[in-house]
């Protein structure tokens, strides 16, 4: 899908926060993606950047080795911010000094501004909070900058220099416990930089209807629909741009929980009228993953036989016309995650994007690539969608497959699928649906523990419950679930499910967690 112009490019440095600096600035209504400190200056200025802003970073700016930038690309003409690890680059670059002065500040900390905050903090309160992780300091400002704070362990907190369009701070604009944060990054995008707030939820769907549009033609495409939010959005924006040359294709594999199939079939149809075919491809996923407890080649199977199925699909849509492609309500998270984003490590494949089949034939039409979850479901609003659709809770396309630790089997799946599914129950009767974001239920099925029940010993499995709280996905803490809500839950799943006789909390935030268990 090709990118909305101009996007203000984050370099990212190895920064835990890199892609939370991306959504500030979107939040900002400026679009931007990260990209890789390795990028060239020329990839760099290939993609016609509004600005760029320097991430944070594990290293020492000054060390031999450490990952520099550029010298030519502070002077590209191109408005830059630095953060922290950005900030002590861009000020060597630009002819000021990094030293490790031995003041090092982690956390909350104060600081004062001088010259009147400068652009940057302008009117802001002469002294104030900001979140710091730093262990080097700017020991002198950039020639022709202005020093504009300081703090007790950094004498250069941020500087800048408006007619030459860069400028940085010393803290983490982007994280909540710098309250000004967005206020800064948001002057500098629009003040310093000049650029226009246009990245809106209007702007995403009219572009996106064009691309698609665009790619698409006059062909054909199929739509994977899961029922999930991000394939409900991705059919809708596309059903906008090629009308009823789209069908959408359920996949059931399963692997899906209680009701799933019954309501897609109905409440997806009835929301917009989409054509719709249901395929029952139960025995074969079942078959495929016969033997197999490895978590990423369980993905990379489901990844290709859902890839198959639709091939099926296809063929046996043939008569109507030639479907040559395949609509996919990918996210950005799912691409970074899966080792596709820029330079980050695979965390996972997810199915539909690292356990593509190499032998893919479908050309790939995915809208929302580019998207954070929040922001995706703003446009399904925007395109219509019930709030009933577009604030379900995520759940993932290899479904219980990921949720069984060990092999995956019928009678397995049918444990598990009793057991989430006394979990939704209680979790929508507290009323509790819209807090969390959701609540995985997994089933240690290679694990045994003893138990006491009728005087009689037990010998079954664990089954964890997994709740968390998110914006996006990409970090994650567990929800403080209310302990009545989480003993009904216990109760309930102990006497109804035969095979279970232990229910676990998981307290994991993400990260070091992630949210599914494999
Ligand atoms: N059972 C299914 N049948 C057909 N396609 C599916 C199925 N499950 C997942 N997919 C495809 O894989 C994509 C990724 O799945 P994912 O779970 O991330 O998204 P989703 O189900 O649309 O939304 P959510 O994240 O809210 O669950 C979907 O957008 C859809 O295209
Ligand atoms: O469609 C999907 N295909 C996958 O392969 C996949 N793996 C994880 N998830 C969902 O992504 C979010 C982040 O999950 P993790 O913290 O486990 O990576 C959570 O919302 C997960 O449920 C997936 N969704
Ligand atoms: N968070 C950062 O970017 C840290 C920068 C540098 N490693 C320091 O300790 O000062
Ligand atoms: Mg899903």
């Amino acid at each position: 899908m090709p990118g909305p112009s101009r996007p203000v490019l984050v370099v990212d440095f190895g920064a835990q926060y890199a892609q939370l600096i991306a959504r500030r600035v979107r939040e900002a209504q400026v679009y931007s993606e990260v990209v890789p400190h390795t990028a060239t200056v020329d990839e760099i200025m290939a993609k016609d950047p509004a600005a760029i802003i320097l991430s944070g970073g594990p290293a020492s700016a000054y060390s031999p080795g450490a990952p520099g930038m550029d010298p030519a690309l502070a002077k590209a003409g191109v408005p830059v911010f630095g953060i922290c690890y950005g900030f002590h680059l861009l000020a060597q670059a630009l002819g000021g000094t990094v030293e490790a002065t031995g003041a090092r500040e982690y956390g909350r900390t104060e600081i004062n501004l001088l010259a009147d905050g400068g652009v940057l903090h302008r009117e802001l309160p002469a002294r104030h909070q900001v979140w710091m992780s730093h262990g080097d300091s700017v020991t002198k400002a950039p020639d022709g900058a202005v020093v504009t704070a300081t703090s007790a362990g950094a004498p250069v907190a941020a500087y800048e220099n408006p007619a030459e369009r860069y400028a940085g701070v010393q803290y983490h604009p982007e994280v909540l416990h710098s309250p000004h944060g967005q206020e800064v990054l948001r002057r500098f995008l629009h003040e310093i930089a000049g650029i226009r707030p246009q990245w809106t939820t209007a702007s995403i769907v009219d572009e996106q209807v064009g691309a698609v549009r665009e790619q698409i033609g006059d062909g054909r495409a199929i739509c994977g629909l899961s029922g999930g939010v991000d394939s409900a959005v991705a059919a809708a924006l596309v059903q906008r741009a090629i009308g009823d040359r789209l069908t959408c294709v359920f996949v059931d594999h399963g692997l899906l929980r209680a009701g799933e199939r019954a309501q897609v079939e109905r409440d997806f149809v009835a929301a917009t009228g989409v054509n719709l075919v249901t395929v029952d491809a139960r025995e074969r996923f079942l078959d495929a993953l016969a033997g197999v407890s490895d978590p990423e080649e369980k993905r990379k199977i489901i990844g290709r036989e859902f890839i198959r199925v639709f091939e099926g699909a296809e063929r046996d849509l043939k008569a109507q016309g030639d479907y040559r492609f395949l609509v996919q309500g990918t996210l950005y998270p799912d691409i970074v995650e899966s080792g596709g984003g820029t330079g980050a490590s695979t965390i996972k494949s997810h199915h539909n994007v690292g356990g593509l089949p190499e032998d893919l034939r479908f050309e790939l039409v995915e809208p929302l690539r580019l998207l954070f979850k929040d922001e995706v479901r703003r446009v399904g609003l925007e395109l219509g969608l019930p709030e009933t659709i577009v604030h379900r809770q995520p759940f993932p396309g290899p479904g219980l497959g990921i949720r069984i630790i060990g092999e995956v089997t019928a009678g397995r799946l049918e444990t598990l699928r009793a057991a989430d599914a006394i979990a939704r129950e209680e979790l929508t009767a507290a009323g509790l649906d819209r807090d969390i974001w959701q609540c995985p239920v997994v089933l240690l099925a290679d694990v045994r523990s003893v138990g006491v029940q009728g005087d009689g010993r037990t010998y079954g499995h664990p089954v964890v419950l997994r709740p968390v709280s998110s914006e996006d996905a990409m970090t994650a803490d567990w929800t403080r679930l209310p302990y009545d809500v989480l003993e009904r839950i216990s109760t309930r799943i102990t006497n109804e499910v035969a095979e279970v006789n232990r229910v676990v909390l998981d307290v994991t935030s993400k990260p070091p967690g992630t949210i599914e268990w494999e």
